[in-house]
């Protein structure tokens, strides 16, 4: 097992399930060390107890490196901690992808303080937290070598931020939230060499399980290689491994659709160029595997397909 991301150390929030999980699969299929963080308990109850525990041992039998942690990203004295011990432990921490979510959907007249609340805290305060945790430590590195530091932040939107959604007024705040966070933040620490983007996921989760008449949720190991299906959480890791790589060093501040939900309608489309941010232009046919992407361009000239 080797690759793009060999020698890096990556943090993946939220990944004993769903979406979190295809990243962490697929960031250590590419040969980074993974941190599967995530406080819940498996799908039925029973298991090895601790989710991220699995996510491991899946990630070890498939011949990769990762170490498990529990914290909950929503507690500041957690995350500095659980950066100091990729410090400590891996003596590095390369990529910051700030998965981890929660929904509490209801009609606004519903909804309790508690309920907006907890959103905005595992989704805008912990994506900050770890943020500012790794935004420390990656200016220091660059003060010290006088040098850019290899960083990457890659933030979890969604399309409730970008249009809204019905019950979701805590989410959608949330996951606009994110945007403003991503822009800012890719401006903070260009100076050092890091980038900071956001994906626009998708797929079929504990999470979309939740709406109504949902189908069970699916976990990125599950899937039979065999299998199409456009609900497939593991559909928008290849873009998560693209942008946590060297290769994708000059995109910073963006916001990337990287989803399975639309992917019927985006089979058959060849994704040539992306316009992006400032007018630069680079090459979707690079993204290996991907089945399409799109950009929100909230501050540019949007999408425009080439060729
Ligand atoms: N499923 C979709 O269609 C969809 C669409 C757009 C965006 N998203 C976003 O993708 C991300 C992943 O969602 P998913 O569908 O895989 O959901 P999921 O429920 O399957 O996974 C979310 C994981 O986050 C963990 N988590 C929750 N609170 C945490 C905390 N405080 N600290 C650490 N871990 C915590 C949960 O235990 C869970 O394992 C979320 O940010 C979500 O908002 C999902």
């Amino acid at each position: 097992m080797s690759g793009l991301l060999d020698g890096k150390v990556a943090l993946v929030t939220g990944s004993g399930h769903g979406i979190g999980r295809g990243h962490a699969l697929e960031l250590a299929k590419h040969g980074a060390t993974v941190i599967v963080n995530d406080l819940g308990t498996s799908l039925d109850g029973q298991g090895t107890g601790k989710v991220a525990d699995e996510v491991v041992q899946i990630i070890e039998d498939r011949g990769g490196k990762a170490i498990s942690d529990f914290s909950d990203v929503g507690d500041e004295e957690s995350v500095d901690l659980l950066v100091e011990r990729a410090y400590s432990q891996l003596g590095r921490l390369d990529i910051v992808v700030n998965n981890a979510g929660i929904v509490r959907d209801k009609a606004i007249w519903n909804m309790s303080v508690d309920d907006f609340d907890l959103v905005m805290r595992v989704h805008v305060r912990g994506s900050w937290l770890t943020s500012r945790a790794v935004a420390r430590k990656w200016r220091d590195e660059s003060k010290e070598t006088g040098g850019k530091v290899y960083g990457r932040i890659i933030n979890t939107t969604s399309g409730a931020g970008l249009q809204g959604h019905f019950g979701q007024t805590n989410y959608s705040a949330a996951k606009a939230a994110i945007v403003g966070l991503t822009q800012t933040l890719s401006l903070e620490l260009a100076s050092t060499g890091a980038t900071v983007n956001a994906i626009s996921p998708g797929g079929r989760t504990r999470m979309s399980a939740t709406m109504a008449g949902a189908a069970a949720p699916i976990e990125p190991d599950e899937r039979s290689e065999e299998e199409f299906d456009p609900k497939d959480p593991s559909l928008g890791s290849p873009v998560v491994a693209w942008l946590a790589s060297p290769e994708a060093g000059h995109v910073s501040g963006q916001v990337i659709k990287a989803l399975g939900e639309n992917i019927q309608w985006l089979k058959g489309w060849t994704p040539i160029s992306v316009v992006s941010n400032g007018g630069k232009r680079w090459d979707a046919s690079k993204l290996g595997g991907i089945m399409g992407i799109d950009v929100f361009g909230t501050r540019a000239s949007g999408l425009r397909m080439g060729g």
